[in-house]
């Protein structure tokens, strides 16, 4: 299968030794797991966030390109562990260390031990707009409704 060549910096030396480069962990994986590049086991209490390096810094390079953090399913289902952000957008022109802003959601500690694979990243398409500024847009369908005018059921 292709892959788009990604520049990366290893800026943990526990790259290439202790941790494997981050990978896709099956055939058609969307997402390549990020590791917690840190010294020693960090515990989030209920609520709380942290700013966790990744050990890796991008250079996408392709304004048709981002990347996208995102939280891993198990991790924010069972433990609560997602993102501060929400999601973390990796701009293309971005060349600084790759954070991941992590969030206890839950109602129990947890801790996060170096080298865990607590989030994983995702290179996606993009589309940058050109603003065409109008007064009035050809009429759709759905026109201004929203926010579940469609109903439930
Ligand atoms: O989870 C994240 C989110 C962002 N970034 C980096 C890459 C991104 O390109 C840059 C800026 O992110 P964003 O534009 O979302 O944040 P901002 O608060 O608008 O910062 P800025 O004013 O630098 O654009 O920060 C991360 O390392 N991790
Ligand atoms: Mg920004």
């Amino acid at each position: 299968m292709s892959a788009h060549a990604l520049q990366v910096k290893l800026l943990d030396a526990r790259f290439g030794g202790e941790w494997p480069l981050p990978a896709y962990a099956t055939e058609h994986s969307a997402g390549m797991d990020l590791r917690a590049a840190l010294d020693a086991p960090l515990e989030l209490r209920p609520g709380a966030a942290e700013l966790v390096p990744s050990g890796l810094a991008i250079h996408i390079g392709d304004p048709g390109l981002c990347a996208v953090i995102l939280p891993r399913s198990g991790l924010g289902h069972k433990h609560g562990i997602v993102l501060g952000n929400g999601t973390g957008l990796i701009d293309a022109d971005y060349q600084g260390p790759l954070m991941i802003s992590v969030w206890n959601r839950g109602d129990a500690a947890f801790t996060i031990a170096p080298g865990d694979r607590i989030a994983q990243l995702v290179l996606l398409p993009v589309v940058r707009a050109a603003l065409q500024v109008v007064d009035t847009f050809e009429e759709s369908a759905r026109g201004q409704g929203g926010f579940g005018h469609t109903g439930v059921r």
